[in-house]
């Protein structure tokens, strides 16, 4: 089975502006409200590709019951745990560019932590996580690396999709897949990463530390894959983003589906790429038809 955590679940309130000005009232052409947080992205995702998951984290509150009913409307099984203060709020405005808020994650008491631990114990040879988005302030930087040292022996693979500490503390004990944007690997060494090639070489880097397979992601300049056995190259075709919350989570989804099914990397890799793209470039997420509707267009080749 595929779980999903995520720790610091979201209500993504997506909301369309003529333009974002200072000083100014604002009033919005169009909204919507949905559950996120990118374990649950993914799980979603997942969800319109017909591949099963299980979602779990914390969820408290009115957001919390938000949260819950939608997972639940969409058929998407969920364990999440129940915290006592509110899940948190993240905004996201569209007016030309996209500019996002995130709100202040809630507490996660210790109890609660522990709990999760419970849980991921229950997982057995074959399972994969995904651990996905920010740990939140009230929790140990360290908590993704704390799971992966007790999954170690297990035969879980483990997704890590974070940036930050989360990612540094992580990184050493041995991630079966990492996938930072350009700028999350920047961030690892600081430095800039804006080439492929830049992007290839840190990649590396992460790989010496212990990634074992990396997607670096590069917005709508395309993507790098690196493994032992082989860099690969994917580009496409330069297209405004329309949406392009969850194109990262997309891509993490995309490569779980093609890696579930024992594609080859390469074609796991194209898939990941045009169901980045796909949801990049339409309002909601990627389904199979926009996925597969894509796909001649996403060219990968070896470095
Ligand atoms: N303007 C765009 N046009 C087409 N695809 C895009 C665009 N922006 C993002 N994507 C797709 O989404 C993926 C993830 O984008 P990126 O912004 O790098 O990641 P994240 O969402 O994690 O920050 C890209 O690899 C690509 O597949
Ligand atoms: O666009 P991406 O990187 O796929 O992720 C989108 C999701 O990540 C979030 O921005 C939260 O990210 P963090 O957990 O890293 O704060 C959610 O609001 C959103 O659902």
């Amino acid at each position: 089975m595929i779980y999903t955590v995520t720790l610091n679940a979201s209500i993504d309130y997506h909301v369309w502006l003529q333009a974002l000005t200072q000083n100014s009232i604002h009033e919005a052409q169009k909204e919507w409200k949905s559950a996120g947080g990118k374990g649950i992205n993914v799980s979603k995702v997942l969800r319109n590709l017909g591949q099963p998951s299980v979602a779990l984290g914390f969820a408290g509150g009115f957001t919390g019951a938000f949260i819950r009913q939608e997972l639940e409307r969409e058929g998407i099984v969920h364990q999440l745990l129940s915290i006592a203060e509110d899940s948190r709020i993240n905004i996201k405005i569209k007016a030309g560019t996209e500019t996002d808020i995130s709100g202040v994650s809630p507490s996660i008491p210790s109890e609660a932590q522990g709990q999760l631990l419970a849980q991921l114990e229950l997982l057995a040879h074959g399972d994969v996580l995904v651990l996905a988005g920010s740990v939140p302030a009230s929790m140990p930087a360290d908590f993704y690396g704390t799971i992966l040292q007790r999954l170690r022996s297990r035969g879980v693979r483990v997704i890590l999709d974070a940036k930050g500490k989360a990612l540094a503390h992580a990184l050493p004990e041995r991630p079966f897949f990492i996938k930072p944007n350009q700028h999350e690997l920047g961030e690892l060494f600081g430095v800039q990463v804006s080439t492929r090639e830049e992007a290839v070489h840190y990649a590396k880097k992460a790989m010496e530390i212990g990634a074992s397979n990396v997607i670096v992601t590069l917005g709508g300049n395309g993507a790098v894959f690196v493994s032992p056995e082989t860099e690969l190259v994917a580009q496409f075709p330069k297209q405004q983003a329309v949406n392009s919350i969850g194109a990262g989570d997309s891509v993490v989804a995309g490569f779980l589906y093609g890696v579930s099914h024992q594609w080859e990397i390469k074609d796991a890799f194209r898939f990941a790429v045009a169901a980045g793209c796909s949801t990049a470039i339409s309002e909601g997420f990627c389904t199979r038809e926009s996925i597969d509707a894509i796909l001649p267009q996403i060219t990968v080749i070896e470095c």
